[in-house]
């Protein structure tokens, strides 16, 4: 990123917010019926960085360039995305995984940990990616605590992003 070593840690070395979540995903039902093959829908994580530890099943996808890109398998290795505070932290220079999860012909299942800031923290663009590059913020700076509410608040309407903090 830029940062000195051990960045992510001197910025938050709390750990009470990280969650890991255990995924099950049932077999692609082979209808024609639109979005039924669709296990997660597409998205941004709210972390700092996700670690993905899927079986061999396959089904999570990247979208790059406009189209979504399989993140195949591979027996001993873990998806790390980046989440939106490192987007924020970054002032876009690093942009938050758009992802989602596709069904296949078998069960899935995954582990998803996510790292994440104390609720307490500020969430603002670093003047290593603003002022002292002379950029300027594209975030105003918000606590943790409040976007994670917001997303929980906007989970059944359009999805709250980071964007809503955009300047
Ligand atoms: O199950 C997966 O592989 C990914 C799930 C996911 O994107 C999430 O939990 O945010
Ligand atoms: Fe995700």
């Amino acid at each position: 990123m830029g940062l000195p070593p051990g960045f992510l840690r001197d910025y938050n070395n709390d750990r009470s917010f990280d969650l890991m979540i255990s995924r099950r995903y049932f077999p692609d039902p082979a209808t024609e019926e639109e979005n039924k093959n669709i296990g997660f829908g597409q998205h941004e994580d709210a972390s700092c960085i996700t670690f993905i530890f899927q079986d061999g099943i396959g089904g999570l996808e990247v979208l790059k360039d406009g189209h979504w890109i399989p993140a195949e398998p591979i027996d001993g290795s873990i998806v790390v995305n980046i989440g939106d505070v490192i987007q924020v932290l970054s002032n876009d220079k690093l942009k938050s995984a758009t992802h989602r999860v596709v069904r296949k012909p078998g069960n899935r299942h995954s582990f998803v940990f996510f790292l994440n800031p104390h609720g307490d923290k500020w969430v603002e663009p670093l003047p290593e990616f603003t002022a002292e590059i002379d950029e300027a913020p594209r975030y105003r700076r918000f606590l943790y605590r409040e976007y994670l509410e917001l997303r929980a608040r906007n989970k059944t309407h359009p999805p709250a992003s980071v964007t809503h903090y955009a300047i």
